[in-house]
């Protein structure tokens, strides 16, 4: 049934839920668009709505073909309560139900979606604003002309409306596969931290996942901070150094959005004919075709969930009575672990890779029966290694920083005064 939004818009179908509402179809005075109405009880909180208002500026100013851009922000409706985004429809799949499908991309059409990114990152940085939460999820694919275009959506979306929930004390906010290092280690977050972010999409489009996930979101914060990713066979070198530099621990030595796009646009005729890598596909039966990494980082992590009484892995909601459609983990909040607390367990837990023609190992993360048998396979070690890490969890709906430090506030756009690519949140 046709709703009105404000006094512009009317939405018709829904296109897709995620943790913080719903995305419907929806028409505007210039043509179709796509409106992101926010959960009711989020929208119920006027602290939010003034938030909104007061990003209103960052989050309608940004422009770029490879960005999603915000037309109109409507605060209000009929009964006062609606807070909803109208953004640019794009037509064609987010890149995480194409990636699903795909199992792996060919490099070129990795790389060209990761340089389109880059290219929208450069622009956000130059206008001081980092996104914090890039993802498969947050890249729209325009299949509408000649090529696929990527476009970035949900800038400072999901920062804005966490961070009141929690009475602006925090901790590490973001989605555990692509959070980086000097966030766990409760670093404001800068420009860098997209890149980091955007080159583990990169890496997850040609291995089918990601270089530190698998397990307990706990036990993925760990790696990031800790491991070092490991190569995927057949990748060309050139290539492989770039995502090695931009998966660097240390944000200053990752590559800016502007010099990561050119430089992935010059591999481009380089890479082209390449197939998908042969990485290995996931056993029969392990459910959606994902990932063929070898057992040990799931075999840890999960052993250490079901040790420690931890949750398995599924979507942890970015609010209490979210309801995203898919059970991936999305959001996590968790208080920052202390030094101790990262220097300790968990250590060799991040996935090795299966050349082509060894044996199949197990799906990374998706499918019931490879958790269970990997359950079974797990070693006390890694019990023992990643059991410690849920210490330091504080899931959504009580995430107040334990250790009273420093909030990890939103993303905005930052006054003046700093390298122009490389913004801080304040
Ligand atoms: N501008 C848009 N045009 C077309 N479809 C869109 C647009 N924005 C979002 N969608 C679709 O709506 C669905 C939900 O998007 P939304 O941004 O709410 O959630 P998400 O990013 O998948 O998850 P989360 O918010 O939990 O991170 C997605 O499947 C996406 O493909």
């Amino acid at each position: 049934m046709a709703r009105n939004i404000g006094s512009h818009y009317t939405t018709h179908r829904v296109l897709g839920r995620g943790s913080a509402g719903t995305v419907w179809l929806g028409e505007g005075p210039e043509g179709p668009v796509a409106v992101k109405v926010l959960r009711e009880d989020l929208a119920a909180d006027p602290d939010l709505a003034e938030r909104f208002a007061h990003e209103r500026h960052a989050l309608l100013g940004l422009e770029h073909p490879n960005i999603v851009g915000v037309r109109d922000l409507v605060i209000g409706g009929p009964d006062a309560r609606d807070i909803a985004l109208v953004m640019d429809l794009v037509r064609g799949p987010d890149l995480r139900s194409h990636l699903e499908r795909e199992r792996r991309l060919a490099p070129r059409d990795a790389v060209a979606i990761t340089a389109d990114v880059a290219g929208a990152l450069a622009v956000a940085h130059a206008a001081g604003i980092v996104h914090r939460d890039v993802k498969p999820e947050n890249i729209l694919l325009d299949t509408t002309g000649p090529g696929t275009r990527a476009l970035l959506t949900d800038f400072g979306v999901a920062k804005l409306i966490d961070e009141p929930r929690h009475g602006g004390k925090g901790g590490v906010v973001g989605t555990p596969d692509y959070v980086a290092p000097e966030i766990v280690e409760g670093l404001p977050p800068r420009a860098a931290v997209d890149i980091y972010a955007l080159v583990t999409v990169l890496y997850e489009l040609l291995a089918g996942f990601t270089p530190f996930g698998g397990g307990h979101p706990g036990a993925v914060l760990r790696r990031q901070v800790t491991e070092k990713a490991a190569e995927l066979p057949g990748i060309p070198g050139e290539l492989w150094e770039l995502i090695q530099q931009c998966l660097a621990k240390a944000p200053a030595s990752r590559l800016r959005a502007v010099e990561l796009a050119s430089r992935l646009r010059e591999l481009l005729p380089r890479l082209d004919g390449l197939p998908p890598l042969d990485i290995g596909d996931p056993d029969p039966g392990d459910g959606p075709p994902r990932a063929a990494a070898a057992a040990g980082a799931d075999a840890a992590g999960d052993a250490g969930e079901e040790a420690s009484g931890a949750p398995p892995r599924a979507a942890v909601p970015l609010v209490r009575g979210a309801a995203p459609d898919s059970e991936r983990v999305t959001h996590t909040r968790m208080r920052v672990p202390d030094a101790a607390e990262l220097a300790g367990g968990a250590h060799g837990t991040a996935r090795t890779i299966r050349a082509p023609g060894q044996p199949r190992a197990g799906s990374a993360r998706h499918g019931a029966a490879a958790r269970r048998r990997r359950r079974l396979a797990a070693t006390a070690a890694a019990v023992v290694g990643v059991g410690a890490v849920g210490g330091w969890l504080l899931f959504s709906g009580g995430g107040d920083s334990a250790d009273g430090r420093a909030p990890v506030p939103p993303a905005v756009v930052v006054p003046g005064g700093e390298r122009p690519d490389e913004p801080v949140v304040p």
